[in-house]
């Protein structure tokens, strides 16, 4: 397979295959749920055989493309997975027919979520899945691939070549990826909490547990509702007192072993909020987007306590200096409860303008922007029209009613339309679990009894309501445990 390289070529071959291996290996027990969770729009599913000399030489070609798209330091994260299934592992064998696997290596390529359950025969004429039939190294491998996607990858592409996709102007179209930013966020949240061993406090326990309340009611991704349910539930054994255990350990008795997203996220990388350098981006726009996507799903009468929940995480858990100290300021400016979620939706948005506001003069005048995505006051008017009234150099006069019908859409279903593609994938839409009907419960305060005496310091309704729930919870704990 290797004879048409240059010495060149082979070097960097050599070289990759001292590297740790950037395709993901499957077998028959995470063949579905990898290929149904990845978030990239293709998988690549080579089928070889360990013994094989031929699948040995070849793996330097198929890693020299695998590193292009998988793994956090991809050089073009998200939109192919590249996968491989040993057919002479006995436990792989029924897979491996599945597919009518007749060579070594047998290279697919398809929707991920069509391998999901799925199947390949000869001499079915339609079929989303295809076979490769032109990989035999990793040139051949990559034109194949780009001839599918219309696109121009190269083997030697660095980071953030050929993205002349990235702008801040057309990401009403590309929002819906940021469904997998908004779980990044998330979890890498919960893991600098746990690394900064955070929650120090009742005053930090309770906006912990708050700000987990949030996230179990109306985070967009399943997931993640499940993940910060699971941790409500467990509170009072994981964090006592408030004094939580971080660690990692395996087991299921510190709060470092539950994964918000599930274990799978963080993946280290971001996709709607790359930045077009290393540096920039990435986490504190998932955030933003996390926020945005909380705002535009509560009702009126969370409206305040959303605020209070937003504004105290921050405020506690953004270990961002400048940021919190801004943040909280204009957190502090808010004199009259909120009422309304469209309040609400509407002080997040001004308020992330008045942000971009500031910092806009701050990157020019020191050169620190990224230059794909400068900061404009958002939504500029080439994706709402109708949200401008009037605007001059100066000043903008909103049309507040389109701003949030914008927003609402932007962070509402236009952000979950991925999500519910790849929740019903595999023809099978996935059945609720007792998770999902203690989080859909919207108003139940779900607060373990230790939390919500932190919590009642702030209000008594709130912990009466969470002795009531605890107590429901305890009961459920068990079922949800039998359940899922
Ligand atoms: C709470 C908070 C406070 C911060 N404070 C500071 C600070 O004081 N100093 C500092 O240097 N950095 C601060 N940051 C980081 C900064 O705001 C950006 O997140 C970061 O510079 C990355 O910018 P970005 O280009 O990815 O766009 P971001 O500003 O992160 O926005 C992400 C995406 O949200 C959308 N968007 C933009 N504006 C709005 C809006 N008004 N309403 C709805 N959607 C919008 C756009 O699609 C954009 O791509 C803060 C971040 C957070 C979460």
């Amino acid at each position: 397979a290797s004879s048409s390289s240059s010495p060149g070529s082979r070097l960097i071959l050599r070289e990759i295959a001292d590297q740790k291996d950037k395709a993901v290996e499957l077998n028959t027990t995470n063949f579905d749920s990898v290929l149904k969770d990845t978030p990239a729009k293709y998988a690549v599913v080579e089928f070889f055989a360990h013994w094989c000399p031929a699948c040995r030489n070849y793996k330097p070609h198929y890693e020299k493309v695998a590193r292009l798209f998988n793994g956090p330091d991809a050089i073009h994260p998200g939109i192919v997975l590249m996968t491989r299934v040993d057919c002479a592992m006995k436990t792989n064998t029924k897979l491996c027919d599945k597919f009518s696997v007749s060579h070594y290596p047998m290279l697919f390529w398809g929707p991920p979520t069509k391998f999901v359950s799925g199947s390949w025969e000869p001499k079915k004429d339609k079929s989303d899945i295809l076979v490769i039939d032109d990989g035999r190294t990793a040139d051949r491998l990559l034109n194949w691939i780009n001839k599918q996607i219309g696109s121009s990858y190269g083997l030697d592409d660095q980071k953030f070549e050929n993205e002349h996709a990235l702008s801040n102007i057309t990401d009403y179209n590309q929002i819906s990826q940021a469904v997998y930013d908004v779980e990044e966020a998330t979890a890498e949240a919960f893991d600098i909490i746990l690394a900064h061993k955070a929650i120090k406090s009742s005053e930090t326990s309770a906006s912990f547990i708050r700000f987990i309340q949030l996230l179990a009611a109306h985070h967009l991704s399943r997931r993640c509702r499940k993940g910060a349910a699971e941790i409500l539930v467990n509170y009072d054994d994981l964090c006592p007192s408030g004094n939580c255990s971080y660690e990692k350990s395996g087991g299921n008795d510190t709060l470092g072993n539950f994964p918000i997203c599930g274990k799978d996220v963080p993946r280290g990388y971001y996709m709607f909020c790359r930045g077009s350098k290393n540096d920039t981006r990435g986490f504190s726009c998932g955030l933003w987007v996390l926020m945005h996507s909380l705002s535009v799903r509560i009702e009126d009468g969370e409206s305040h306590f959303a605020f209070t929940a937003i504004c105290d995480f921050v405020n506690n858990f953004f270990m961002c200096d400048e940021c919190r100290l801004h943040f909280n300021d204009m957190c502090l400016r808010v004199k009259t409860p909120f009422k309304k979620a469209r309040d609400f939706v509407l002080w997040v948005w001004s308020t992330h303008n008045k942000v971009n506001e500031r910092l806009m003069k701050d990157e020019a005048s020191l050169g620190t922007a990224d230059p794909k995505f400068p900061k404009i006051i958002w939504p500029p008017k080439e994706l709402c029209p109708l949200c401008y009234l009037s605007s001059n150099q100066k000043s903008i006069e909103w049309d507040h009613n389109h701003v949030y019908m914008f927003l609402k859409n932007n962070y509402g279903p236009k952000l979950n339309s991925l999500y519910k593609e790849k929740s019903v994938s595999g023809g099978k839409e996935e059945t609720v679990s007792a998770t999902e009907d203690l989080t859909v419960a919207t108003n139940a305060l779900v607060v373990p009894i230790g939390a919500a005496l932190a919590i009642a310091i702030a209000s008594c309704a709130f912990g009466a309501l969470a002795c009531y729930w605890r107590t429901q919870q305890k009961n459920r704990k068990y079922y949800f445990h039998l359940s899922t």
